[in-house]
């Protein structure tokens, strides 16, 4: 199947594809890993993002706002969901989500050209007009960010879009920031950031892992 083929496929039935993408993406913590965040933090970090979402957007306010979360996958897409369940407790209203596949739009395909592609789905009320929360886990040199705003012109032309992430470690290659932070992470480029999440991974937690000296934040 051309590249092309495969991501129409994957975009349009999502009956065919699985919830998350079929590759083993399983994090577990490398020998020399901190915990930045454990489960609790992550679940009160997603519950403060979720209250910032609602009072930014006014998501509670009488005007029903066409608000639509989009995870970039893998665990952004985890990440909107859990999102999304999280304001309908808070405010009573489930503001849809979806998944924005960008492996086609990153500008890293000539270096690292074996990406599988993953699953694109947008709610029924498409995106046209809509506010867009981005939503990811790591932010780090934004590209993925970058790729993500050039896919979703293929799907429609929101009134506006913010970005939301779990844990912004800096280090950016692009003049991007995000509406929403969960942890700003001071970091070392030679350090990676994980985040883990029970759906993919068995557990939640961030680790930070590498670094000269064996994973220290700079
Ligand atoms: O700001 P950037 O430099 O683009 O880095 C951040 C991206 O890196 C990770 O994705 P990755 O490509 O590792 O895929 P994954 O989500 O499937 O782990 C993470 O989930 C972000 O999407
Ligand atoms: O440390 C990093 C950098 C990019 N993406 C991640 O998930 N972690």
């Amino acid at each position: 199947m051309r590249a092309s083929d495969e991501a129409h496929s994957a975009g349009s039935d999502p009956a065919a594809t699985p919830p998350h993408d079929s590759r083993d993406v399983t994090r577990s913590a490398s020998d020399d890993a901190r915990e930045l965040l454990s489960a609790a933090d992550v679940g009160r970090t997603i519950a403060r993002i979720a209250h910032q979402i609602i009072e930014k957007t006014a998501l509670d306010g009488g005007e029903p706002a066409h608000v639509v979360l989009l995870g970039i996958p893998t665990r952004g897409t985890i990440l909107a969901q859990r999102l999304a369940e999280k304001i309908q407790d808070f405010a009573s209203v489930a503001p849809p989500t979806g998944s924005i596949d960008i492996t086609l739009y990153r500008d890293d395909l000539r270096i690292k050209p074996h990406r599988p592609l993953e699953r694109t789905s947008v709610p029924e009320g498409g995106i046209d007009d809509a506010l867009v929360v981005l939503v990811d886990d790591v932010l780090f040199s934004g590209r993925s960010v970058r790729s993500a705003l050039d896919a979703l012109r293929d799907l429609g032309r929101p009134r506006a879009v913010q970005l939301a992430v779990l844990v912004d470690r800096g280090h950016r290659e692009l003049p991007l920031r995000a509406d929403y932070v969960g942890k700003n992470v001071p970091t070392s480029r030679s350090e990676d950031v994980s985040v883990l999440l029970t759906e993919i991974d068995g557990r939640d937690g961030v680790l930070i892992s590498g670094g000269k000296n064996g994973g220290g934040a700079a």
